[in-house]
């Protein structure tokens, strides 16, 4: 039954609902009722629902939000610091060195708070973050409304967080306990990856993880380096080695998983774990082209990250969209490789399915909370729009997007964001920009 009333009311031309293999409807609305979605009914049927705000949104597409399933928010304070690199030279002579300089607290809540500003100016409405003092990501999450998973990480060596593995572990878990009432805030368990975790730390995860009901984040076989690497150390590729510590479960989010044998794609699929890609980041550090295609056809569940602005430097969920779609392209030789709809679904549906939220967003579907955003169409570099599809993953860039809603709540309105004060977070970034330079 039709509801009468509802809190918000938003009218589109289009509606990419991520449902039914691609649905798109015409000229629909969708209610929302305490941040759920109650009623998607043709917009010439709505006129019966009478709604305390009736958001009108023209020649636009209403779609879910974007997922971004792996980054480092606060990175952002360290963008452009240390580009052209590979991975380990980025790490060992750059990353590292600058953040035992500089991460603290208030690095972490300020960088976390520019980051979101980025992510939701174009449509992301979760992320899932990887990166240390866990208080700050949170708090940052709860003040741009953003959903949020906090990773904790988990290393062997020291860092200003944290002294060795159990020092990281039961400092998350403290943490964790403060923020346990939050909905849209979840700790992860972060071990960083297989050359910075030993057995003993990976194994206290895993049981870990079972007995708080969390989920599992870890960087894996993102470059060649890497897999060598394992094997010279363990005498076994680090995903077999995971494997024989219990670790492939559908409680794992792998990020990266560029270097994967077709055994090693069959495997990632039985075991039902999630793969983070992140095209920008894999390109940026020539870590190599994933192998996603295959995995999808696999039958395993792949989102999109963006990384951390670091190794990126954009946090932009609709460019890797994009990318996703070219770079599938390119890497198999085939043009048929991950469609436009496919890539639309990795960086909504499939990242909601890794963070255990399918069933409540990542789609827009009656019952499902609202979480959702707006993209402009009406503009020269997507007129005319014959497919909007089409024009969101090929053609549209982020300051198209217009709106954003988490559970109902509006994030940014008419391209102006909501929870957050630009200016404040400029000055922020400037202070910042001074204290790093002054070392
Ligand atoms: C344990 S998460 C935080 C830790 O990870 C580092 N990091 C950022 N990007 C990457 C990447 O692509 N691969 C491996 N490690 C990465 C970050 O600098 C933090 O130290
Ligand atoms: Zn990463």
């Amino acid at each position: 039954m039709l509801p009468t009333h509802c809190d918000t009311l938003i009218s589109a031309r289009w509606i990419i609902t991520v449902e039914h293999d691609g649905e798109v409807l015409e000229n629909h609305s969708v209610a929302i009722e305490k941040g759920h979605i109650v009623a998607i009914l043709p917009t010439a049927a709505a006129a019966g629902i009478a709604a305390d705000e009736h958001i009108d949104l023209g020649q636009q597409v209403l779609m879910p939000g974007l997922v971004n399933l792996h980054g480092h928010s606060s990175m952002t304070l360290l963008r452009g610091l240390a580009d052209d690199k590979a991975l380990m030279d980025w790490l060992n002579n750059h990353i590292w060195p600058a953040e035992g300089r500089h991460v603290r607290d208030d690095f972490v809540f300020d960088g976390s708070l520019l980051a979101m500003a980025e992510m939701i100016r174009c449509g992301t409405t979760t992320i899932n973050d990887m990166y240390f003092f866990h208080g700050a990501v949170a708090r940052a999450g709860l003040a741009a409304g953003m959903r949020t998973f906090v990773g904790c990480s988990i290393l062997e060596f020291p860092t200003n967080y944290a002294n060795n593995a159990d020092d990281y572990i039961s400092k998350a878990l403290a943490e964790r306990r403060e923020y346990l009432g939050e909905e849209l805030v979840t700790f992860t368990l972060a071990p960083h990856a297989p050359y910075t975790v030993s057995d003993d730390t990976f194994r206290k995860v895993v049981t870990l993880a079972e007995e708080e009901d969390m989920l599992i984040h870890c960087h894996i076989h993102e470059t060649a380096d890497e897999v060598e690497g394992g094997v010279r150390e363990h005498h076994q590729r680090p995903l077999a080695r995971l494997k024989a510590l219990g670790l492939l479960t559908p409680r794992l989010i792998a990020a990266h998983m560029v270097h994967l044998s077709e055994e090693e794609v069959a495997l990632a699929a039985r075991h039902g774990l999630s793969i983070a890609h992140n095209p920008s980041s894999n390109m940026k550090l020539a870590s190599g082209i994933a192998p996603v295609k295959a995995l999808l056809d696999a039958g395993a569940n792949v989102g999109l990250g963006t990384d951390g602005a670091a190794s990126n430097n954009k946090l932009d969920m609709l460019a890797e969209t994009r990318l996703a779609a070219l770079l599938a392209k390119v890497g198999t030789g085939d043009p048929t490789a991950v469609p436009a709809a496919t890539a639309i679904r990795m960086a909504t549906l499939n990242g909601a399915r890794a963070l255990g939220l399918g069933e409540r967003t990542g789609s827009v579907r009656v019952g499902k909370e609202a979480d959702l955003i707006a993209i402009d169409l009406a503009r020269v570099e997507t007129a005319p729009a014959f497919d909007p599809v089409s024009h969101v993953v090929y053609a549209a860039g982020r300051e198209q997007v217009s709106h954003v809603w988490v559970k109902g709540r509006p994030l940014l309105k008419a391209h102006r964001l909501v929870t957050l004060d630009e200016q404040d977070l400029l000055g922020r970034a400037e202070d910042w920009r001074n204290r790093i330079l002054s070392h």
